[in-house]
């Protein structure tokens, strides 16, 4: 069997590594239309870091994983085709800032119609708005080569950062179709290392809006108890404390209670707001104005953070220089979408702080860009006093300790192991007085820090 995935991004990468890992027998290749990362994907230097990830890949590359930009040759070689190519929130005309941006899938659907011939499965992967498969299918039909296809549906729940341990060990595999024979031969694929039973089918629409509710349902947990957090600062509660008092009640469970800056990430805010979308399409207001708050809590949240650091530094942080330690939207990932730092950065150079940026795995490139983005208008207008303060009120350091030297703050907004082991005194020393510490993640340990006699500001704790 020949096995194409179009896509080498966070998921076609990961988890076309994993099937060609564990299927020794499948030919897997894997493409994209930039050259830059298909470079990196065939070099020591990965393009998408994750622990684990290079033993997997350099087992199975060279052996029966390619990866390559000839994208027609690919798919015409395959039996089936994995579609993983980005579905980014559209910026421009109907639907603009809530529905999915499908060019590419479309794209992909009409190359694949193009290039076919005989019979081949072409599988979802990319997270899809529900009935997309019909104009997948409809592409598809229209091939001139007399070609036929079976069009399945089997979103991605790999979580950035334990991705290897997700695809490894997956709570379930979801496969959405209609016809039996291309299910199995997609269960075959995934029953080589995981069990039958975790494998689970289902018709093509219920599985294309299981991925979208599973994401609204982990990050409405997360605004949540991000939502508990602002009640916790303001009566004298511990969210820490709460989040394990409530998630001992086995019909609550303890995951996914952990109270933060808000969260980031590619999908959850893009696949709520396509949830949205969808549901005001189908005239649900209500239940679109439902999920919609799951979002703007998120928003309140990195807000109030902001709101919180000016404040507590004498209402002004203009000119002050403040330490950001983390930059990627949570450990063990260079993926900075959607991070809640970015906006927190913006806002706090919007105030005339000088912020310095520490993160051990994202570039300085990538900072400026993101923050480019961040200050961008949907028309893509930036103003030139945001030009100026990312030139020069940003600036990116190799460590914590050369972030920290001098500064009159530091906000934690990633939650690397690395910071828990830093000399806090060495940094503390180095810092202005009253040191300010404002911990985003309630990661560091608050009695230590006060002993050294920082002023320490953690989520949910007054
Ligand atoms: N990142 C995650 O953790 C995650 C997890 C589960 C599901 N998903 C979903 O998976 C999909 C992919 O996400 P991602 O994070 O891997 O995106 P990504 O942006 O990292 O990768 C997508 C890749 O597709 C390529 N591409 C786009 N159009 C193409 C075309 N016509 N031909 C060839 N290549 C093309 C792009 O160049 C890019 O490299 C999205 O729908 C996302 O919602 C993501
Ligand atoms: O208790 C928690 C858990 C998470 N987060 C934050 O929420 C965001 C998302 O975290 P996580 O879900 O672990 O990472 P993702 O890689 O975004 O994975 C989510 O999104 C993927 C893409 O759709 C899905 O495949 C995964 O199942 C789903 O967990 C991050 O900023 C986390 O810091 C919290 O603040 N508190």
């Amino acid at each position: 069997m020949k096995i194409c995935c179009i896509g080498a991004g966070y998921v076609g990468g990961p988890t076309m590594a994993m099937i060609a890992k564990q299927c020794p027998d499948i030919q897997v290749t894997v493409v994209d239309l930039n050259q830059t990362r298909i470079d990196a994907w065939n070099s020591d230097d990965l393009p998408v870091y994750e622990p684990g990830l290079d033993e997997v890949v350099q087992e199975a590359r060279g052996r029966n994983l390619t990866f390559s930009t000839k994208v027609d040759e690919a798919i015409a070689a395959a039996d089936m085709i994995f579609i993983s190519v980005n579905t980014p929130t559209k910026t421009f005309g109907m639907g603009a800032g809530r529905a999915a941006n499908l060019e590419f899938i479309e794209k992909c659907a009409r190359q694949i119609a193009r290039v076919s011939s005989g019979h081949k499965i072409v599988v979802e992967k990319s997270t899809l708005p529900v009935r997309t498969a019909e104009a997948v299918k409809r592409i598809l039909s229209s091939s001139g080569n007399g070609a036929t296809f079976d069009v399945l549906s089997n979103p991605e729940f790999l979580a950035e950062g334990t991705a290897v341990e997700d695809l490894l060990k997956p709570d379930r595999v979801l496969i959405g179709g209609e016809s039996q024979e291309a299910i199995d031969k997609l269960c075959d694929v995934y029953a080589k290392w995981i069990p039958r039973d975790r494998i689970l089918t289902t018709n093509l629409w219920s599985s294309e809006l299981s991925k979208l509710t599973a994401n609204a349902f982990l990050a409405q947990r997360v605004s949540s108890i991000n939502a508990i957090s602002a009640l916790c600062e303001a009566t004298g509660a511990d969210v820490d404390e709460v989040a394990r008092a409530i998630g001992t009640d086995s019909r609550i469970g303890p995951k996914f209670l952990k109270a933060s800056v808000g969260f980031g990430g590619s999908c959850f805010q893009k696949d709520i707001l396509n949830l949205v979308y969808l549901c005001e399409h189908f005239g649900l207001r209500e239940v679109a104005a439902y999920w919609e708050q799951v979002v703007s809590m998120n928003d309140y949240q990195k807000q109030r953070f902001t709101e919180r650091i000016v404040k507590t530094m004498f209402n002004t942080v203009s000119d002050k220089k403040i330490a950001i330690w983390g930059y990627a939207f949570k450990k063990d990932t260079n993926d900075t979408r959607e991070s809640a730092a970015i906006y927190i950065c913006r806002d706090l150079i919007r105030e005339r702080a000088r912020v310095v940026i520490h993160d051990p795995r994202v570039s300085e490139g990538q900072i400026r860009a993101t923050l480019t983005e961040a200050c961008t208008d949907m028309q893509g207008n930036i103003s030139d006093l945001d030009k100026r303060l990312i030139a020069e009120n940003v600036s990116v350091a190799k460590d914590c300790y050369e972030a920290s030297k001098g500064a009159h703050a530091v906000a934690v907004m990633t939650e690397w192991d690395a910071f828990k082991e830093l000399d806090f005194t060495q940094i503390y020393d180095s810092m202005q007085q009253p040191a300010f510490v404002f911990d985003g993640r309630n990661l560091l340990d608050r009695c230590q820090l006060e002993k050294i006699g920082f002023e320490i500001h953690a989520i949910g704790k007054s």
